[in-house]
């Protein structure tokens, strides 16, 4: 098994920094959806990009590269533990490398272990089969639509939709419902794995499973093929759009897979998964673990690049440039809608770091500055510079019981993110003077072109994701979506949608 390391790496490589055929195809598609000109377009463009740049750069599509799960089928004799030994090796190897973030964390002290190793993680399932080859499969999917995965447990009543029951239109509710829940947080446009039946542990496993059927495959099982593209033509009615931003693509795949359950159980289990759906697979020659082909790869899917602003649109666009420090006469001229290009200095900050400055004082100055919830990718080169290798936003609303506090202590004039913040960040924009801008979420190469410089960075005790970095930036573009003046796009995108979601209370299977 020479090749065997060599081989896993180039999956773990492929997998983080080259969105497969199907994948492509799917965000080409939403492209065409959508209006041109609108948010949700040019936000599906800068996607498109991203993927292109990611892929030549190989580097990170996006820079949370997820919870590493490998699902791996051998032929009878084939020693398990050699692979699993190779398959941490190279985890530990990608992660140096820049490939993979460090993403293992302590959930007791909160370390992080630096190599992506450690008690559950890389996650392993090991299966025998009959044929010749070894197949292994690799999911790299996020926290943050991690986050949105939902379990029901029927019966039950759900908002908008009324009584759900133990039949194929309570299943067909429960996951329309899981689309709506999820709003933009899980960087939509979205795919979804839905388990029905098994125990809460296996009904996550099946939904997660369903992930690794390609996006444009028939289910074999007839009710389910036909809910199946129910779900795809109802879900994407909700107006939820890319990034919550509102639009006509909001659902890019849906698989749904059955297993028995217990008579007092009934669960259907939804994973979801962002546009940044990385998922790969190679057959790799057993003997040599030299690979022979790979799983989802069979024809190349070209990003479509093509410009959607229309003119018109291009026009009432308002472009404001900010520079930190910015000032509160700035921020109260923006509204919703308008497009910010930043330049200057800004300052991560996600979970470790906003639950820190609630007690204690920030070792740079804030006033009028700018944090970005951002847990990047950062390499170190050899004169001791870091370099910013990866660095979309981090989902917002984890930080809306500390934002409006913390914006109000230090001063802060913009905070940028993704997916939205709630009503008590709402109500601080407008007494302090502040603006939410929302970045496209999953754009980790786009965003990693215009941090200029690393300026420095404190905190690293919380590891690299978690640390607050001081970064130069140029042309950093984003939207106003809350604003001083208590409007909330998110407020009006989830409303609206709910609205839609009501619509389809009554039953459409028997
Ligand atoms: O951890 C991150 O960088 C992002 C996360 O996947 C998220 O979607 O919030
Ligand atoms: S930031 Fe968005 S694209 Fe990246 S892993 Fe999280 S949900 Fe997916």
């Amino acid at each position: 098994m020479e090749k065997l390391k060599q081989s896993i790496l180039e999956l773990i490589t492929d997998t983080s920094t080259n969105l497969p055929p199907d994948v492509r195809r799917a965000v080409n598609a939403a492209k065409v959806q959508e209006d041109l000109g609108t948010r949700a377009a040019l936000s599906l463009s800068t996607i498109a990009q991203n993927v292109v740049m990611a892929e030549e750069n190989v580097s990170p599509i996006c820079q949370d590269t997820g919870m590493p799960t490998f699902e791996v089928k051998t032929p009878v004799g084939v020693n398990q533990l050699i692979i699993k030994k190779a398959i941490k090796e190279m985890i530990a190897e990608a992660t140096r490398t820049g490939k993979l973030r460090s993403n293992s964390v302590d959930s007791l002290t909160g370390a992080n272990t630096g190599d992506n190793l450690g008690p559950g993680t890389p996650v392993i399932h090991f299966e025998q089969w009959e044929e010749d080859e070894i197949e292994i499969k690799l999911i790299l999917k996020g926290g943050g639509c991690e986050n949105k995965n939902i379990q029901y447990s029927l019966p039950c009543e759900l908002e908008g939709l009324g009584k759900v029951g133990r039949n194929l239109d309570g299943i067909r509710k429960c996951i329309l419902h899981a689309v709506y829940q999820a709003q933009g947080q899980g960087c939509s446009a979205g795919f979804i794995g839905v388990g029905i039946g098994g125990d809460r542990t296996s009904g996550y496993a099946l939904a997660k499973h369903q992930l690794f059927r390609k996006v444009d495959d028939v289910n074999p099982i007839p009710e389910l093929a036909e809910l199946e593209s129910y779900i795809m033509e109802t879900a994407n009615q909700l107006g939820i759009g890319t990034m919550g931003f509102g639009g006509n693509a909001t659902l890019l795949g849906c698989k749904v897979g059955v297993e028995n359950r217990l008579p007092a159980s009934f669960f259907v289990s939804v994973a979801y998964n962002c546009w940044a759906f990385r998922r790969q697979g190679v057959r790799l020659n057993a003997e040599t673990g030299e690979i022979l082909r790979y799983l989802y790869k069979d024809e190349e899917v070209k990003m479509d690049l093509t410009s959607v602003v229309a003119a018109e649109e291009k026009e009432e666009r308002r472009e404001v440039v900010l520079q930190a420090p910015i000032s509160e006469e700035q921020i109260r001229s923006l509204k919703v809608g308008d497009v910010v290009i930043i330049n200057g200095e800004m300052h991560t900050g996600r979970d470790a770091l906003h639950s820190y400055l609630m007690e204690n004082d920030c070792p740079v100055d804030l006033n009028g500055g700018i944090i970005y919830h951002c847990g990047p990718v950062m390499l170190k080169d050899e004169a001791g510079q870091w370099h910013v290798k990866a660095a979309g936003p981090t989902t917002s609303i984890r930080e809306e019981p500390y934002q409006g506090d913390i914006i109000k202590k230090f001063g802060i004039r913009a905070v940028i993110g993704k997916g939205g913040m709630g009503a008590k960040t709402l109500k601080a924009l407008g007494e302090h003077g502040a603006v939410y801008l929302n970045a496209i979420g999953g754009a980790a190469q786009y965003y990693a072109e215009c941090l200029e410089k690393v300026e420095g960075v404190d905190f690293m005790e919380f590891g690299i994701p978690e640390a607050m970095w001081h970064l130069r930036v140029k042309g950093f573009a984003a939207i106003v979506t809350m604003d001083s003046h208590g409007n909330s796009l998110h407020a009006d995108v989830e409303k609206t949608s709910f609205e839609k979601l009501a619509q389809f209370a009554a039953p459409v299977f028997k």
